[in-house]
């Protein structure tokens, strides 16, 4: 029996910019696909006419491509199951109300939200977990025709079974069941016609043959709703995966209404692509491998038994060190097209490979790449307060001993400091420090022997000689 090719899906609503929680989403979707040699579609979710914009469809397109997460069916790209915007797929949705209107599974509610409000106060009051009472279930034909003549516009809702169970395998959280009693008639249908959340995502996922579904957990107890109405249409139920939300300092998940941190906002501050993946693939998902993967590697190691069930907490730290792991790795090419044009143009061209080899494990941030090529290939230099220390401690016959012997080892960096301990008797910090301070400004950085050819022998002549006095 041929097993059917896997198809995974990211289906955000461009609510907003999309976070490092949506991201996620995105990326144990597109890992299975790409694991399994499936496929990986996008759809989106723009059912929200007031929430939705264009350009939020625009950007997350644009994160999810500098993410590397390019998916295989979806806008862009086409496929066999378009359209790929659900605000372009009322007629697929108004034949499934209709589908389900000829099995009276469904009816329509004229309750308003005031009195929907009201009822739930009284239930909570009561101590009952709120749900619809069902007030418009068992309207008559000619009390639904009256209604329409007022001109009411009614919702459409799921007559939920009573007395059921149902139960579902998920992927990450196990066996699950839940009472149909619990679960109220709801909403597929909204008052102005646009589809609701349950209804048109189950729907879209069955048609367009999505057969495993990643998402957080926010969505759990929607997953019973939405086997009802696939199990009321006989259409396939895909398979679900229920991952723990990615929650922020203050404990609350990350959500485009709260103002997280978007893509958006991390690639212009700088951070790498490829460290978010790889900090992002080990959030609620386990790897073996501690080293930095490529997404390919991420893919072949990505397991849905190493998912977990606790909520992950997004760590800055964390994310840093995935950055700095993405840095080392990174080509030349790759670096100088994250670095920008600003520093390109400050780093003399036979230089630039050298300049990269001698910054990349001091570098986190493309801001520190500027900030070396200015000390390195600029005439002025700033000096730390711990640099000035370090210098004024040094002494004028130092810095004359190190000219001296900086002309005669031709900036060979380890014969130079070592005939400058024989002519000085200085060692240890005492030696090094000084002249990182008035070769760098600095008491830190990169290895003193990798910056000197790049600071040339003339420059940096002229900066041992500023400090001697007199
Ligand atoms: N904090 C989070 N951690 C992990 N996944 C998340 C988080 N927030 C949302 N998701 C997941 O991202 C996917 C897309 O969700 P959606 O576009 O509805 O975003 P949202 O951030 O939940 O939006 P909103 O803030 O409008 O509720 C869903 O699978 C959802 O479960």
């Amino acid at each position: 029996m041929n097993t059917p090719t896997i198809k995974t899906r990211f289906a955000p609503s461009p609510t907003g910019l999309i976070h490092l929680g949506n991201a996620r989403t995105a990326l144990f979707n597109a890992l299975y696909a790409y694991r399994h040699q499936g496929t990986l579609l996008l759809r989106i979710e723009d059912t929200d006419l007031e929430r939705s914009q264009t350009e939020y469809v625009q950007q997350l397109m644009t994160d999810l491509h500098w993410l590397d997460l390019n998916w295989h069916e979806g806008p862009q790209v086409g496929g066999d199951n378009g359209p790929y915007y659900q605000s372009e797929r009322n007629e697929i949705y108004a034949h499934y109300y209709a589908l389900l209107e000829q099995q009276d599974a469904v009816y329509p509610c004229f309750c308003t939200p005031s009195e929907l409000a009201l009822a739930r106060k009284l239930q909570r009051t009561a101590g009952q977990a709120p749900r619809y009472a069902g007030t418009c279930a068992y309207l008559s034909q000619a009390e639904i025709a009256a209604k329409l003549e007022q001109g009411l516009k009614p919702t459409l809702r799921f007559r939920v079974p009573r007395g059921q169970k149902i139960e579902f395998l998920d992927l990450v959280k196990g066996q699950q069941q839940f009472a149909t009693d619990d679960i109220g008639d709801f909403i597929i249908r909204r008052a102005d016609g646009t589809p609701a959340f349950f209804f048109c995502n189950a729907i879209d996922d069955a048609l367009m043959g999505v057969t495993h579904v990643f998402r957080g957990d926010d969505h759990l107890t929607n997953t019973p709703r939405q086997i009802m109405m696939l199990q009321a249409l006989g259409l396939t139920i895909p398979q679900y995966g229920h991952i723990a939300l990615i929650v922020g300092d203050d404990g609350t998940p990350l959500s485009k209404r709260n103002g997280s941190q978007s893509i958006q906002e991390l690639r212009e501050n700088g951070w790498l692509a490829e460290g978010v993946v790889n900090y992002l693939a080990r959030l609620g998902h386990t790897y073996s491998e501690e080293s930095y993967l490529s997404l390919t590697e991420l893919a072949n190691h990505f397991a849905v038994e190493r998912l977990g069930r606790a909520p992950a907490h997004f760590d800055e730290q964390q994310l840093r060190h995935w950055q700095q792991m993405a840095v080392l790795q990174a080509s030349a090419t790759r670096l100088w097209d994250w670095i920008g044009q600003t520093v390109a143009a400050q780093v003399p061209h036979d230089l630039q490979t050298q300049f990269i080899a001698a910054i990349r494990s001091n570098m986190t941030y493309p801001h520190e790449a500027l900030h070396w090529a200015k000390i390195l290939f600029s005439d002025e230099l700033i000096f730390s307060p711990e640099a000035q220390t370090v210098l004024a401690k040094a002494g004028s016959d130092f810095f004359h001993q190190a000219i001296v012997t900086l002309a005669t080892t031709q900036g060979n960096y380890p014969e130079w400091v070592k005939q400058l301990k024989q002519a000085t008797g200085t060692q240890g910090k005492n030696l090094f420090m000084p002249l990182r301070a008035a070769l760098t400004g600095e008491v830190h950085g990169p290895e003193m022997a990798n910056l000197l050819p790049l600071i040339g022998l003339e420059r940096a002549r002229r900066r041992l000689q500023a400090n001697i006095m007199g």
